[in-house]
């Protein structure tokens, strides 16, 4: 027989295909159909891949859903229907085949008629009696998940569970069943599974078969809810009263906003950073709670009774068996909760406190099925972004041309000078930039550079301009340029670099754009790559104006959940109008009033406070793998981090001091040491500084700053030695003032005029961003406890009233000898006010040595040994 030939298969595969995913998929190109390689196209060969497509097609998934869910209703009234009318149908089904249908039909009781009390007598008669009814449950969650597209229980796990039910229940009444010699009315119950099983194990075990059968269900207890120990209970009653009562008080619907709320009130000064007001969260507290949970410790409770709080939470099987029978599992995995019960807090669950917990099972790949990426915004899902009408637009003062005359007229003099002094010079070309012009200059061979330098002030003198600047080489052009500042300069708009397609499009991480360069380019740069910034610049000469620019860059380009500044402000005046963005963008210390750090005293708390804070992120990121900020962040929004292990979207943070000489005169090495600390380790994660002063000296320019800030900005100064101080090299001190600047930054040194931001414009556009909904309170930095502090409180520190946690904390501290209160949050998952508390009673009782700044306290207590005896003595044992 004559095989097809290609042509005709070709044919053959180009004939019009009914194909229900033709409105999905992209329609091939006729042509190049038709004159493409056909073969690999031939859709029908690859079964799978249909299958795939069918499913990934939105409308089929949805049919199916439907479809299984009429199913599940369908299959479960009949195995209900079946469990009542069972024996009138056994016969009836049994004679379905030998007698014409519709007689057999009129005769069946099941309410699903024939077929629903054949599927029954298959799953409820021969299989699984009652447990049957796991069946469509399964079904119903598998429609629900595939028409809704979100799950009401995690699938894979209810269908697990529900299994195992189906066969545990069809053995149980199997039990019953036969103990009570009720076959002939009762094996409906429980199926010929689980009758045979247990007439087998009878004839091995006797009536001991039930162990058998509760040894199941323990085994899958363990297992499936992840349970590691078993606690006695070693409670007075009135403590197992308190804890169970701590753990049921739960709206049925309570939010996680609603919970936080009760738990605030309970302990106030437990609150440790504002609730992100995130959508997602909110609904799925399964997910992202930026809260860390809080163990409950057992101690007597008072009845606290709420009218609003009832005990309505379906109690899931540990809380049944801890309530029955006074033994307390300790619940490792969080998923075994049920969905709604997901609102409870884990260690809810459990009477002791469980610094062990540890919810393994965190699935990010379902997480992000389920809820999408995690998008830090959604805090503020409002926030609008400020508009470029908030800024001036200043027409008029827009370009301040060099004339022809004025141009032909300095080159001449140039020129004429250099001659007089017996340099020749091939060519000059001017480039005109907004504040000075750049004459470039090919000398003659054999002409020196060193010599052309050090006609400066001639050249000057003759050009009869201050402000002269000579570049000599141009780095990378062979030329020698002579920077002649404008009669008419260029004032630079803020607007006009906001709008600019390079700011715009930048895909920085902080971007800030600073200014003009002299070839009228616009310069952005990623603070976060610089990544911390040293500005000086004499009084009057636009420091205030450039940190308003940075400013403002920022906050052009970053959602408030993005970014959080520290604002200190020596001055007091300087960035008062920044107060408005409390609630957006500005973080401080927990018990200060202001938003803006102006006393020295504060300067110093805050900037350990950010020490403190750089360490946890420190160890946030150690925990998570991750090299810097980025990645963790990145990881953290595809919800590959466990919130409830202390994981949280980190804000860039930007420290801002105006005015670094007033600190270093008043605190010296207190402010000295934190700032080089994090000069030196922040840029990791996300903590940048920008410092600036009035006073280049090396007394507030100290080696040990200035080593650890590699981009250094320089308005104009006042003398070449403050030039050296700053930039390492003169030229700062020839600067022209009005936002005039060098930019030193990979020992590259770029002039720049800076943006001109006016007080009016950073009034509209705080105005704009604090008249929006913002978080309830400024970005809560660590609180640090001051020496004087830490000496008033010893004094308080009641060593019979401890914590409850004491012991726990003590033997964590002694175990990794290393006396840390972010140690003590962590793994004991405490707020930072309460693990400060426990590390003052722990200094109190000498388990750890007195306050050393930033770094850890020393341990007294070698090993555990020596620490049990301590902790008898203080118990008086
Ligand atoms: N980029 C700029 N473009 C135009 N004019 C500027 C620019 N920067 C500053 N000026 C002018 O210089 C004045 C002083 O600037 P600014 O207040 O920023 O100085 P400062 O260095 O902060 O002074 P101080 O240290 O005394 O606070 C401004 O009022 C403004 O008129």
């Amino acid at each position: 027989m004559a095989q097809p030939t290609t042509s005709s298969r070709q044919n053959s595969v180009r004939q019009p295909q009914p194909d229900r995913n033709r409105q999905n998929t992209p329609r091939p190109n006729r042509e190049a159909v038709s004159a493409g390689p056909l073969r690999e196209k031939r859709p029908s060969l690859n079964w799978g891949a249909s299958l795939d497509r069918w499913f990934s097609d939105q409308r089929s998934a949805l049919t199916l859903g439907v479809l299984l869910m009429l199913l599940s209703i369908g299959l479960f009234i009949a195995f209900i229907s079946y469990m009542t009318t069972g024996h009138a149908d056994q016969s009836v089904v049994g004679s379905a085949f030998s007698e014409p249908l519709a007689e057999s039909g009129t005769e069946t009781r099941n309410w699903v008629g024939l077929v629903g009390a054949f599927v029954a007598h298959v799953f409820v008669f021969r299989w699984f009696g009652v447990g049957a009814l796991a069946l469509p449950m399964i079904m119903f969650l598998a429609g629900y998940k595939l028409t809704l597209g979100r799950e009401l229980f995690p699938l894979s796990r209810a269908t697990a569970g529900l299994l195992f039910l189906a066969v545990w229940a069809s053995l149980l009444a199997g039990y019953i069943v036969l103990a009570t010699d009720s076959a002939e009315t009762a094996s409906v119950w429980c199926g010929g599974l689980g009758y045979e099983f247990n007439v087998t194990l009878y004839s091995l075990f006797g009536w001991g078969n039930l162990a058998f059968i509760a040894f199941s269900l323990f085994l899958f207890v363990v297992y499936f809810f992840d349970v590691r120990n078993i606690k006695l209970p070693s409670l007075s009653a009135p403590d197992l009263a308190g804890s169970l009562r701590s753990k049921s008080p739960k709206r049925p619907d309570a939010t996680l906003q609603s919970y936080e709320e009760s738990e605030i009130e309970e302990d106030n000064e437990e609150e440790e950073e504002p609730v992100p007001v995130n959508t997602v969260p909110v609904a799925t507290p399964n997910l992202f709670v930026e809260k860390e949970p809080e163990v409950v410790p057992v101690k007597p409770v008072e009845p606290v009774i709420d009218n609003n709080v009832q005990e309505t939470v379906s109690a899931s099987l540990p809380e049944v068996i801890a309530k029955t029978t006074g033994v307390t599992l300790t619940i490792k995995n969080r998923e075994s909760v049920t969905d709604d019960s997901a609102d409870a807090e884990p260690s809810e669950l459990s009477a002791t406190p469980a610094p062990t917990f540890e919810p393994d099972a965190f699935d990010e790949n379902d997480l992000v099925a389920t809820h999408g990426l995690y998008d830090s915004t959604l805090d503020l899902p409002q926030y609008q972004y400020p508009t470029n009408e908030l800024l001036t637009d200043y027409q008029n003062n827009r370009k301040a041309q060099v004339s022809d005359d004025e141009l032909t007229a300095n080159k001449e003099r140039i020129e004429t000078t250099l001659r007089n002094f017996g340099i020749e010079i091939d060519s000059i070309q001017a480039s005109i930039g907004p504040t000075v012009t750049l004459y470039e200059i090919v000398p003659a061979k054999g002409v020196r550079i060193s010599k052309i330098k050090s006609l400066e002030d001639d050249i000057a003198l003759s050009l009869s301009a201050l402000g002269i600047r000579i570049i000599a080489p141009m780095p990378g052009m062979g030329t020698i340029g002579i920077e002649v500042p404008n009669k008419n300069r260029e004032m630079v708009s803020m607007r006009s670099v906001i709008t600019s397609d390079v700011f715009a499009s930048s895909k920085f991480d902080l971007p800030v754009v600073l200014g003009k360069t002299i070839s009228n380019e616009i310069y952005v740069a990623d603070l976060a790559k610089m990544p911390h910034l040293l500005m000086a610049g004499a009084t009057g000469q636009g420091k205030s104006v450039g940190l308003n620019v940075l400013l403002t860059s920022l906050i052009y380009k970053k959602h408030p959940s993005q970014l959080k500044l520290v604002l200190v402000d020596p001055k007091k005046v300087e960035l008062t109008l920044f107060n408005k963005l409390e609630r957006h963008f500005l973080a401080k210390l927990p018990d200060s009033e202001e938003p803006i750090i102006t006393d020295t005293k504060k300067v110093v708390n805050t900037l350990n406070s950010l020490c403190i804070e750089m360490d946890n992120r420190y160890n946030l990121l150690k925990d998570a793998g991750c090299r810097n900020l980025k990645e963790y962040n990145a990881k953290f929004t595809k919800r590959r981090l466990n919130p409830e292990k202390g994981h949280r979207y980190l804000p860039y943070i930007v420290l801002i001091i105006d005015e670094l000489a007033d600190l270093m005169m008043t605190a010296g090495k207190e402010v000295e040491q934190p700032i080089a600390r994090l000069a030196q380790l922040a840029r990791a994660i996300g903590i940048h500084l920008v410092v600036a002063t009035q006073r280049p000296s090396v007394n507030v320019i100290t080696g040990l700053i200035k080593a650890n800030f590699p981009a250094r900005l320089s308005f104009k100064v006042t003398s070449k030695i403050d030039s050296r101080t700053i930039l390492d090299t003169g030229g700062a001190e020839q600067l022209v003032g009005m936002g005039d600047m060098l930019l030193s930054s990979n020992s590259d040194l770029i002039r720049l005029q800076c943006p001109f931001v006016d007080t009016n414009e950073i009034e509209d556009l705080c105005d704009f961003v604090g008249n929006q909904r913002g978080y309830d309170d400024a970005y809560a930095l660590p609180e640090f406890v001051g020496d004087e502090g830490g000496q008033g409180e010893e004094k308080d520190v009641d060593l019979d009233n401890r914590d409850p946690m004491f012991d726990e904390a003590a033997r964590l501290i002694v175990i990794h000898q290393q006396g840390s209160t972010s140690l003590i949050q962590r793994k004991l998952k405490l707020g930072y006010n309460r693990a400060g508390r426990l590390i003052d009673q722990l200094e109190a009782a000498r388990i750890v040595g007195p306050f050393e700044g930033s770094k850890a306290r020393d341990v007294l207590v070698q090993d555990l040994q020596l620490l049990e005896e301590t902790l008898k003595r203080l118990k008086g044992e």
